[in-house]
């Protein structure tokens, strides 16, 4: 039996997860999207500006509003949350517990944190929840034709994966534009620099990706002894520059993950 599915909020992360749902092959007409903002959905997706009335649960709801949001919304998706429902929420820094005490008739309730690469399957997506095995493969296949996605062992680790996996494709922009923003600096036309350090990126990752060797071993076997790349690499190696300055962003992201998580709780007092 074909599942139903109802979407609340279908702005930049839900549209990329709709996006990649349809070009997944799921049927648009298995889709409600209610979202007061947008003013067209995709082909065959019901769209509506408020929650259906008269409606019974679906088999599938998806959170894809603002975490703050959530105390707001609440009312309008319990109706649509029954025994039949697998519920998940992409809402960054809003734990099980709170989500279970808000919606306490889901069958179950899975975390999903992804990114804006789903919309081409190409998302790293990290799940929690309280699901059964059922539950837990149903997740799966949906998650399928979004990207690649892994079972956190522990709900601590979602603050972090949020900064990581999340958050993620916001640091490799603002680097992609710092290495734009330097051979401008150095002398290449901007827009000249742009191009090639977007086409850069793109093939360094797909070439990573593809490889049977570590990141650390390609980077390697791009400095020649004595040669170009070397003296970049000491550069960003320096007192573990880089290193430091990454491992900074990602904590600085989780910890406003975690401040995020605390807030959610006490909202719902
Ligand atoms: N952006 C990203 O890369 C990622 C985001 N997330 C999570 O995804 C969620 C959405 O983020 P993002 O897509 O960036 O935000 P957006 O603001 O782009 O999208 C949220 C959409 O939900 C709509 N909305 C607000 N209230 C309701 C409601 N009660 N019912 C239905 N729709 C509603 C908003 O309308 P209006 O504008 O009128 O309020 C807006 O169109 C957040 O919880 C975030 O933590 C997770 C991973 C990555
Ligand atoms: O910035 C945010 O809060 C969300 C969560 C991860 C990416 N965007």
């Amino acid at each position: 039996m074909t599942k139903t599915f109802l979407q609340f909020g279908c702005g930049n992360m839900g549209g990329a997860m709709l996006k990649g749902w349809l070009a997944g092959g799921l049927a648009p007409e298995t889709f409600t999207v209610v979202d007061p903002y947008l003013e067209a959905a995709p082909h065959g997706v019901r769209l509506l500006e408020a929650a259906p009335a008269g409606e019974d649960a679906f088999d599938i709801v998806l959170l894809g509003f603002k975490p703050q949001q959530l105390p707001d919304a609440a009312q309008a998706v319990r109706p649509f949350v029954g025994p039949r429902t697998l519920l998940l929420s992409i809402l960054a820094g809003v734990d099980l517990a709170t989500l279970r005490r808000t919606f306490p008739e889901a069958r179950a309730i899975v975390r999903v944190m992804p990114n804006l690469a789903a919309a081409l399957g190409k998302s790293p997506i990290a799940l929690f929840g309280d699901a059964d095995e059922a539950a837990r493969a149903e997740t799966d296949a949906l998650m399928a034709p979004l990207g690649q996605a892994e079972w956190l062992s522990g709900e601590d680790q979602m603050d972090l994966v949020t900064a990581l996996a999340g958050s993620g494709p916001a640091f490799v922009y603002r680097f992609i534009d710092a290495l734009a923003e330097g051979a401008a600096a150095l002398g290449l036309p901007r827009d000249q620099a742009d191009r090639l350090a977007l086409s850069m990126v793109e093939g360094s990752a797909m070439l990573a990706a593809a490889s049977e060797h570590s990141p650390g071993e390609l980077a390697r076997r791009v400095a020649s002894p004595g040669g170009v790349t070397q003296v970049g690499i000491d550069i960003l190696d320096a007192e573990r520059r880089l290193a430091r300055l990454v491992e900074d962003t990602l904590r600085g992201a989780r910890d406003r993950s975690a401040e995020m998580t605390e807030q959610a709780r006490a909202r719902q007092q």
